[in-house]
């Protein structure tokens, strides 16, 4: 009998949601709204060879919500027969370092952790309140994007500052994406056909929002998103590592207060705070058109992945894979392609008509000359969730 279990991913600026059984091949649906918040939201569904498109806007996450589940309404299949919800939940904090089942207790504990993710834990907040109302029989289960970090080494979690206030406030780098970081690096493991336990390898996560982690064996070791998704590597929307020094100076120089800070570095910084695109494909089509402003936010975007990059192999004491993930790494041949040619000194060979192939399998970019192997690998994090979910409920 299937037991179909319903992974709502919501994302900064998207929803992903599959509706899949693990134990079967393939999921029973797909979907994707994307561009919440902006002037205009798609949102796509796909269930066997039939797709289904409709361009509305949604104000957020909680309209989105409402739209996925007409849109199982509309066009099936009928979420009746679901087992489980699983919710992907980007802040755990140090009180979640496993997938959890969601109580009332559980959500105030998200919601107290919203200032330390304010792009991301409202909306799994409104996704999780949205699937309880329509599925309040079933176990809802949180799978925390924090989670896979848990390992970290203390030298690489801890901030330099004050010891009283770090331990009084819980302050830490706890890094996100993690799902994604997990999975992609044991994919990497199998395509490779190696033990997981035996290759250093370092995942760029490159979506909406974008982080960089070193695995050693399996195990996360560092990783640039920090006590929120803000820090670490240039982003869509959001500065990544700014100088601390910064908001001072603008609240002096500018009269921005740090509220105004803080929302110009997650909501106007990054890609499209640089050149007014926030979208790789835009920023593609600008550089194309002569746009100096997106040349140079790539640049920007390129330089700060590249240094992430060496710090990591330092860290890690050498490197075996390099794998791109995500919108952007999955996608933007023009990305991958000054990232791994400027690593050309450090023995990196990009293989130019492999970086090219547009594909939704997991695929190799390198030469075979190249001493570090470069990878393609799609993420899955709802295939993850999934498998989360199931072990959480099977505890029950
Ligand atoms: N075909 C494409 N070419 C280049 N970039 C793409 C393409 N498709 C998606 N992207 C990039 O991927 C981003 C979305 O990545 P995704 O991992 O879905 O983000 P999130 O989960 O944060 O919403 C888009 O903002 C865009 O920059
Ligand atoms: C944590 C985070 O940045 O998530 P997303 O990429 O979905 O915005
Ligand atoms: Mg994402």
């Amino acid at each position: 009998m299937s037991q179909p279990i319903l992974l709502l991913n919501c994302g900064s600026s998207s929803i992903k949601y599959q509706l899949l059984d693990p134990a079967q091949p393939g999921p029973q649906a797909v979907g994707i709204v994307q561009r919440i918040g902006q002037d205009m939201s798609t949102i796509d569904h796909e269930v066997g060879d039939s797709e289904y498109h409709e361009d509305v806007p949604f104000a957020d996450h909680t309209e989105a919500v409402a739209a996925v589940v007409r849109m199982f309404e509309d066009h099936g299949p009928s979420l009746s027969d679901v087992v489980a919800v699983g919710h992907r939940t980007v802040h755990g904090g140090s009180a979640f370092v496993e997938s959890t089942l969601i109580d009332d207790a559980v959500v105030a504990k998200l919601e107290e952790l919203s200032d330390l993710a304010p792009l991301h834990n409202p909306p799994g907040i409104a996704g999780i309140r949205a699937a309880e109302a329509v599925l309040p029989n079933v176990p809802h289960v949180a799978i925390f994007d924090t989670a896979f970090f848990s390992t970290l080494p203390a030298e690489a979690y801890t901030y330099a500052i004050d010891a009283d206030l770090t331990a009084k406030y819980g302050i830490r780098k706890y890094g996100f994406h993690g799902t994604s970081h997990s999975y992609v690096s044991k994919k990497a493991a199998e395509f490779l056909d190696r033990p997981l336990g035996e290759l250093k390898t370092i995942v760029c996560h490159l979506g909406n929002g974008a982080s960089i982690s070193a695995v050693d064996g399996g195990v996360a070791v560092d990783t640039s998103m920090g006590l929120t998704p803000l820090q670490g590597l240039v982003m869509g929307t959001r500065s990544g590592d700014v100088d601390p020094g910064l908001p001072k100076y603008l609240n002096r120089a500018a009269g921005m207060s740090v509220d105004d800070v803080d929302a110009m570095l997650n909501k106007a910084s990054g890609m499209g705070g640089m050149c007014g695109y926030t979208d790789m494909r835009d920023i593609k089509s600008q550089i194309e058109a002569g746009n100096e402003q997106a040349q140079l936010a790539l640049d920007v975007y390129v330089h700060r992945l590249v240094g992430y990059i060496g710090s990591y192999i330092a860290i890690l004491g050498g490197v075996d894979a390099l794998v791109f993930t995500a919108g952007v790494g999955e996608n933007a041949d023009h990305v991958r392609g000054p990232v791994v040619r400027r690593l050309k000194g450090l023995g990196f060979d990009l293989d130019e008509s492999a970086n090219l192939v547009r594909s939704k399998q997991a695929r190799e970019i390198s030469t075979p000359e190249s001493q570090v192997r470069v990878l393609v690998i799609p993420t899955n994090e709802e295939l993850a969730m999934a498998e989360e979910t199931l072990e959480v409920i099977g505890k029950l």
